[in-house]
Parts: structure tokens; C-alpha cells; sequence
């Protein structure tokens, strides 16, 4: 069969655009990545790296770099967002006379918008109503893909054919792309992982044992299936790759960058100084925020992200948290596919 070649144009030229740029450039396919700046831009293209977020990786020929974003979205017949939360509204409203009708669009943000809690996608199908919306997601840190290292990913969308394409896109000796039908549960899922992973970097940096890893890691799983069944999406989703998938590897790698904030945390500094020493995007600091406040305006029992959030934002001392979570009520084990909280 001949394979399709697509004219891709990845937005965001950080960690993860970039990973995702090389991929699709070693496939054989066209790709434009655009970064920000003229000088980035240049540099990439000059130096075949991208030496702020991936140093030391040599990117395909295939990978233009512009900072032009017309250029770059010009006959895209694929693009990938790789733009952190925060700015995702105003490059999808940047950008949004430059993509044709029918485009599809994949999103690779991992992350909640606090205008609405809208997901990525959600702000997606409100701005660009033209195209057909993806969402790719899973356990697959930047630094590992570019170094080829065996990963699986999963697209998400209620379009049959955008997953067939992206599959056909992505998919190398190192890179597996499973299908989806639940793009809310697979985006949902790589959203919230981040709190924990937040979470666990803290406890680990407080030496705490590996039975309270596992237990931190298992109860998170329950928190993000509960919240999310409370938010309409499927809990069995949260059994693949998007789910429990990218919670082991966001949780127990320091390749991770919220793992690596709450390392930092946990070590005694504030969420502030943590986030400008990583100097990366490290979404769950924000996203603890949202889905703390929605936990408890809707009464949903979370009781790691609500306690998270009050000891990064609230100077709440972590041994009061563990406290109350150690000595709550007694709980069902797996409550949230039981239908027992
Ligand atoms: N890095 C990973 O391993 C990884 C894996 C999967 C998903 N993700 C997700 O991908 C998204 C992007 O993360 P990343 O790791 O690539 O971040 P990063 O911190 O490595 O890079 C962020 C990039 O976004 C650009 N950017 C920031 N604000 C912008 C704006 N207003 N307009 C245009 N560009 C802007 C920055 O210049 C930079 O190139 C996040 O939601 C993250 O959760 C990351
Ligand atoms: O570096 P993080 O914490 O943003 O995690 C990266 C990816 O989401 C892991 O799948």
C-alpha cells in the first residue's frame, strides 16, 4: 500500500513539537514546526537542533522550522498543537483564518483552559468549527521519543479516518499509535495525571517508602476516574495508555517536568521558585488549581488534588494533608468502577 504523504505543520516548538516534528519528518512527511521567534527558528534550522528544549538531538532534514505561521499552515493537510494551555486560545485565534476547511487538527496539550474548564479540544471545536479534531495522547516524555526509545501513544477522536491518518502519520519501529472513540477520557486523562505527578515527586523527595508510592499512584487512579465519570467520560479509558499509562511514567520519572516541581517542592522550596528553576512547561500547576476548585464546588471527594493544592497554594503543612487523608473515613477499594463512592 502507498503510504499517504502529509504536509504537517506542528505548532509549538518546544519539547514536545519538536518530538513530534521529528517523528512525522523521519516517516518521509513535510513538516513545518513553528516556533515564536526568527532567531529559534534560524537556529533549528542551522544547527539541526533545537538546543533550548532537546539539546544534544539531532533533528531530520525534513523538519523546516519557521516563525511564520501562515508559512507554516500553508496546505497543511495535518497539524499538531504542541502550545502549552495557558496560550493555546490565542494561537487557535492567531491562527485561525490560515487553516482550510477540513483540516485535521490534533491536539498533543495536556492541559485545561480556566475560561470554562474546556479542554483543548473543546476550545478547538469552539474556534476552529471548520476542521476535525484529534487528541493524541499517552506515556511518552519528549527526551525518550527523540532518542527512539520504544512508546505508545493513543488517538483520540470521533472522526474514524483522523485516527487511521495519524496512525499511518506516526507509526515507526519505535512509535505505536492505538486508537480511541473517547478523545474527553484520553485528553482528561493526560490533563490530570500531571497533579499526581506533582504529588509523587514530593513524596519522593521526602524519602518516602515504595509502598507509598504505589499507594499514592493507585488512589490517584481512583481520583481521576471519579472525577472524570463525574465530568461524563468513560472510567475504562483511564485502564489504557492516556490513563494509567502516562500516570506510571509522569509519576515515577524525573524526566518529568511536574514530577520534577514537586521534587523541588518537596525539598522545601515554594511552587514559584520550583516552577522558574524548571523554566518548562509543567502544566499540573495550573491544572491543580481548576480541578481542586471544581472538586469542591461540586462535592466530588479528591482528597490528594485537594490537598495538593491547598500545601502549593495555601501553605498548608504536607503532614496535616497526610493526616487527614491516613485517618479519613474508611474506603472502598476501587469505589469508582463499582459504583461505591
Ligand atoms: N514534553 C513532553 O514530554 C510532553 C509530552 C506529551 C505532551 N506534552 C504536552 O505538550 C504541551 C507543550 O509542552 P512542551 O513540553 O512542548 O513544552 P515546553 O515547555 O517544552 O515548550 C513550550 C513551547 O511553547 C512555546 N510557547 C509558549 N507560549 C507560546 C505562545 N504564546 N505562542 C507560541 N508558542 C508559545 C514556547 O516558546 C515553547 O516552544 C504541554 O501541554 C505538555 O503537557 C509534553
Ligand atoms: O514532562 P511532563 O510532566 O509534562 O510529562 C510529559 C508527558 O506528559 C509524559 O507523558
Amino acid at each position: 500500500m502507498t503510504q499517504l504523504k502529509e504536509t504537517a505543520a506542528v505548532l509549538g516548538g518546544g519539547s514536545f513539537g519538536t518530538a513530534v516534528a521529528s517523528i512525522l519528518a523521519e516517516n518521509g512527511h513535510q513538516v513545518r514546526l513553528w516556533v515564536r521567534d526568527p532567531e529559534t527558528a534560524a537556529a533549528i534550522n542551522k544547527d539541526r537542533e533545537n538546543s533550548r528544549y532537546l539539546p544534544g538531538t539531532v533533528l531530520p532534514d525534513g523538519v523546516e522550522a519557521s516563525e511564520d505561521l501562515i508559512h507554516c499552515l500553508s496546505g497543511a493537510t495535518l497539524v499538531f498543537m504542541a502550545i502549552p494551555s495557558k496560550a493555546f486560545i490565542d494561537v487557535l485565534r492567531q491562527a485561525r483564518d490560515h487553516v482550510a476547511a477540513g483540516t485535521m487538527v490534533v491536539s498533543c496539550t495536556k492541559g485545561i483552559a480556566a475560561d470554562g474548564f474546556l479542554l483543548m479540544s473543546q476550545l478547538l471545536a469552539r474556534e476552529w468549527p471548520h476542521t476535525q479534531v484529534g487528541v493524541l495522547s499517552g506515556p511518552n516524555l519528549a527526551r525518550e521519543i527523540v532518542e527512539k526509545k520504544f512508546a505508545g501513544t493513543v488517538i483520540a477522536s470521533t472522526h474514524p479516518e483522523l485516527c487511521t491518518r495519524v496512525q499511518h502519520a506516526l507509526s515507526c519501529p519505535y512509535f505505536r499509535v492505538y486508537d480511541s472513540s473517547d478523545p474527553y477520557g484520553v485528553e482528561l486523562g493526560g490533563a490530570l495525571k500531571n497533579i499526581y505527578a506533582i504529588a509523587t515527586g514530593m513524596a519522593d523527595a521526602l524519602d518516602v517508602g515504595d509502598n507509598t508510592r504505589a499507594f499514592l499512584i493507585t488512589r490517584s487512579l481512583a481520583e481521576i476516574s471519579r472525577f472524570s465519570a463525574r465530568m461524563g467520560a468513560n472510567p475504562m479509558t483511564f485502564l489504557g495508555l492516556a490513563g494509567v499509562g502516562d500516570l506510571i511514567v509522569t509519576c515515577s520519572s524525573n524526566l518529568s517536568r511536574n514530577y520534577q516541581v514537586g521534587y523541588l517542592v518537596g525539598q522545601g522550596n515554594t511552587v514559584e521558585q520550583a516552577v522558574a528553576s524548571l523554566g518548562q512547561t509543567a502544566e499540573g500547576v495550573n491544572t491543580v488549581k481548576l480541578v481542586a476548585e471544581r472538586a469542591r464546588s461540586e462535592g466530588i471527594y479528591m482528597p490528594l488534588a485537594t490537598g495538593l493544592y491547598d500545601i502549593l497554594f495555601h501553605q498548608r503543612p504536607i503532614i496535616d494533608v497526610v493526616t487527614a487523608l491516613m485517618q479519613g473515613d474508611h474506603n472502598h477499594d476501587v469505589d469508582f468502577m463499582t459504583g461505591l463512592s
